[in-house]
Formats: structure tokens, C-alpha cells, sequence
């Protein structure tokens, strides 16, 4: 049992969607396949993973780096002791021979890809779905209904409160009970005018959350704390940048409510810090860390150990991202849930086809791996890439 080959292939998801920081009119997105020796039910094992949006495609570093180091390393060391599956922290620690410590955004997007498409052919190796194994391997019990909330509410050109309010009214018309707006990207005054015609829109069907994505210095983030902690929201996230803990910490004086944080931070030492030096409240506030942009699911694990020694539940946790890694992380090792972005970026996010958002849940059906092969217009890409 091996993995015979490693491919990559860059995909643009762009859409003339903007949040109070960038634009995704070039966004791409690393698509890999890890191609194995293995055949289960006459079909070889191909397991795959891409990196969720909002970093770019990362086949320069997967080909000049991370990929060699798997296909170099003798296969004995990247299977399990029993033998009979590939293990993926030996295939992780492969991938990071000879790489020093910290800078862990310059190729933690590289390896999280890499790492889902191993977990991918792991679970399907082992023929179950991925969250019954992690739930089976932490010796816990799996829960395949999983909250998600609906994630959009950009600024795009020509969008007025309108457009907005029919946009969210669509979430909830599909069963959410979340759903979240960009802020930060347009004054105050008018950001405020945006709530308020959502708030209006929803009423109490849904809750709101707001997304400032890094924009605010401290000045601009107390000013929104003032404005926003007069709404009942479910919560205001990236308030400052990512790696402005002060900034953070600051913020419990001027925001009781939720707050959120975590999508821009890349391994388990920088959620350390956060809990560490941002002041966040394991009573209300969300952590956002998402595997496919930090290293996979085998550092996410090293998170989740932090955050427990720290004191905080794996409930805290509703990753970025919006694709079927987290929901089974979730489903598996019981997080609080997972975002979604029900018009977006596809065909990478969403869920297998026919499940449905019922009061904020959805329900995972019992598919090998990930799930992908679910989803027929994502796994018609995968399979063009390596079967
Ligand atoms: O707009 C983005 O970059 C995505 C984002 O922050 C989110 O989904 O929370
Ligand atoms: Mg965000």
C-alpha cells in the first residue's frame, strides 16, 4: 500500500464579490488529488482536498516542495504500524522535514490541501465516512447532525439593501437559522443602514452575524462596538488584524456580545496566542481556525489539544471555510458547527447533493472519506484531475 502520485491543479473561484478587504476577482484554488495503490469496491482509492477561499492556489509550493517529500519518503514510514492504511501524521511529518519553525502562513495553505486529500483516502481506505473515523479513533461518539450557518452578504457593484435583504431572505428560506453579512467595507453609517434593513428582513427567523475581516484599528473597531452592541447579533468577527491580540483583547471592554476570530491564523502556536494575549471569552465568544488554510487536520488536532489545555470546548469552534473537511471534523469531534456559503465559491463548498438545511442543521449521510464523491459536480472535477 502506497501512494503512487500527487497531482495539483489551480482553479479559479472568482466572483466580483468584495469584503471589507479584498476582492475575489482572481481568487483561485489548489485542487490535489493523492493517488494510491489501493482499490476498494474495483475502484483505485484516489483521495482529494483543495484550500478553502480566501488564500490563493498553491501549486508552486505542492510541486516544488510537499509533493517530492511524500513520493521520496520510503512507503514503510507512511503507513500505520498495523500496515493495512497510510497514517497522516507520518505523511504530515514527511511534508515537513527540513522546514523550520514559525512563518506558518507561507506554506500551511500548501500542506492543510494536502492533508485533507490524505484523510480523504484514509477514511475511504478503511471504507467509512471520515467523521465516523475520528470519532471512532478518539473514542467518542459521532453526531452527523451539525449546525451550519449561512455566510455571504457581500458588497458587490450595484448591490443595494434590496439585493441584501433578498439575499438573506433566500438563506433563511433554505433553513438557516444563521446568516452572516460583510461590514467594514463601506462608512458606518451606512454599514449600520445595512444591518438594519436585514434585521428588518429577518426579523426573529434568523439570527446575524457580521464579518469586519481584519479591516478595523482600534479606533474604527470601538466605534462598531458601539454601534453594533445595540443589535442582539450572533456575533462580530475579525474585528481587528488577525494578529493584533491587543486589539483583540481590547475589545471585551466595549463589545459584551460574541465575538469571533481565527480564520487568518495558520497552526496551533498562533491559536495559542490568541487564547494566550486576545482576551477571548471560552463563555461566548468562536474560534474559527480552518484545517485547509493551517495545516490540515493533523495540526488542527494539536489546536483542539491546546484549546482543551487552555481551558476551551471543541463546541467554541465553527471553522472557515465552508467545506465538507470541516463538517466532518465537526460531525467527528463534535464542534460547535461549520460555515457555508450557499451561492458561493462552487463547486468546492456545500454538501453532498440532497442534504438539506433543516433548522440550521444538516444531517451527514454515511459516504466513504469525505464525502465528495456525494457531490456530483465536485467530484466530476476531482475525477478529471486523477481517474
Ligand atoms: O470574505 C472572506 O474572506 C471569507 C470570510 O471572511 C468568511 O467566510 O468568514
Ligand atoms: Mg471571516
Amino acid at each position: 500500500m502506497r501512494i503512487i502520485d500527487i497531482r495539483e491543479v489551480t482553479k479559479p473561484i472568482a466572483s466580483p464579490i468584495r469584503n471589507a478587504y479584498i476582492d475575489f476577482s482572481k481568487m483561485t484554488a489548489s485542487l490535489v488529488a493523492v493517488v494510491t495503490d489501493v482499490e476498494r469496491d474495483g475502484r483505485r482509492v484516489v483521495g482529494y482536498g483543495f484550500n478553502s477561499n480566501g488564500r490563493y492556489g498553491q501549486g508552486g509550493l505542492i510541486r516544488e516542495r510537499f509533493r517530492d517529500r511524500i513520493l521520496d519518503a520510503d512507503p514503510d514510514t507512511l503507513r500505520n504500524d498495523a500496515g493495512d492504511n497510510l497514517d497522516p501524521h507520518r505523511i504530515w511529518a514527511a511534508m515537513m522535514q527540513n522546514e523550520k519553525p514559525g512563518g506558518h502562513g507561507e506554506r500551511s495553505v500548501a500542506v492543510g490541501t494536502i492533508d485533507m486529500a490524505v484523510w480523504d483516502a484514509v477514511a475511504k481506505i478503511e471504507g467509512k465516512p471520515l467523521f465516523r473515523l475520528l470519532a471512532e479513533r478518539k473514542g467518542a461518539e459521532a453526531d452527523p447532525r451539525v449546525f451550519v450557518y449561512a455566510a455571504g452578504g457581500y458588497y458587490y457593484p450595484g448591490k443595494d439593501n434590496t439585493a441584501l435583504r433578498q439575499e438573506m431572505r433566500s438563506y433563511v428560506g433554505r433553513g438557516y437559522t444563521v446568516v452572516k453579512m460583510k461590514i467594514g467595507g463601506a462608512s458606518l453609517d451606512e454599514d449600520q443602514r445595512r444591518i438594519d434593513a436585514v434585521l428588518e428582513e429577518i426579523g426573529d427567523e434568523a439570527q446575524l452575524a457580521v464579518d469586519a475581516n481584519g479591516r478595523f484599528d482600534l479606533e474604527t473597531a470601538i466605534a462598531y462596538a458601539k454601534m453594533l452592541r445595540q443589535y442582539p447579533l450572533f456575533w462580530y468577527e475579525e474585528i481587528g488584524d488577525p494578529l493584533d491580540y491587543q486589539l483583540q483583547a481590547a475589545m471585551a471592554d466595549f463589545y459584551p456580545g460574541p465575538m469571533a476570530t481565527g480564520e487568518n491564523l495558520f497552526s496551533h502556536q498562533d491559536a495559542r496566542n490568541l487564547i494566550r494575549h486576545g482576551g477571548m471569552r471560552p463563555d461566548r465568544d468562536w474560534l474559527q481556525f480552518d484545517c485547509a488554510l493551517s495545516y490540515g487536520l493533523v495540526e488542527y488536532l494539536r489546536t483542539l489539544e491546546v484549546l482543551e489545555t487552555l481551558g476551551w470546548s471543541p463546541r467554541r469552534c465553527i471553522p472557515h471555510g465552508g467545506h465538507q473537511m470541516s463538517l466532518n471534523i465537526a460531525a467527528g469531534l463534535g464542534l460547535g458547527g461549520n460555515e457555508s456559503y450557499p451561492d458561493l465559491f462552487q463547486p468546492y463548498g456545500g454538501f453532498p447533493d440532497g442534504v438539506r438545511v433543516e433548522d440550521g442543521h444538516i444531517t451527514m449521510p454515511d459516504l466513504p472519506g469525505i464525502g465528495f464523491e456525494g457531490k456530483s459536480d465536485l467530484i466530476s472535477v476531482m475525477r478529471d484531475l486523477a481517474e
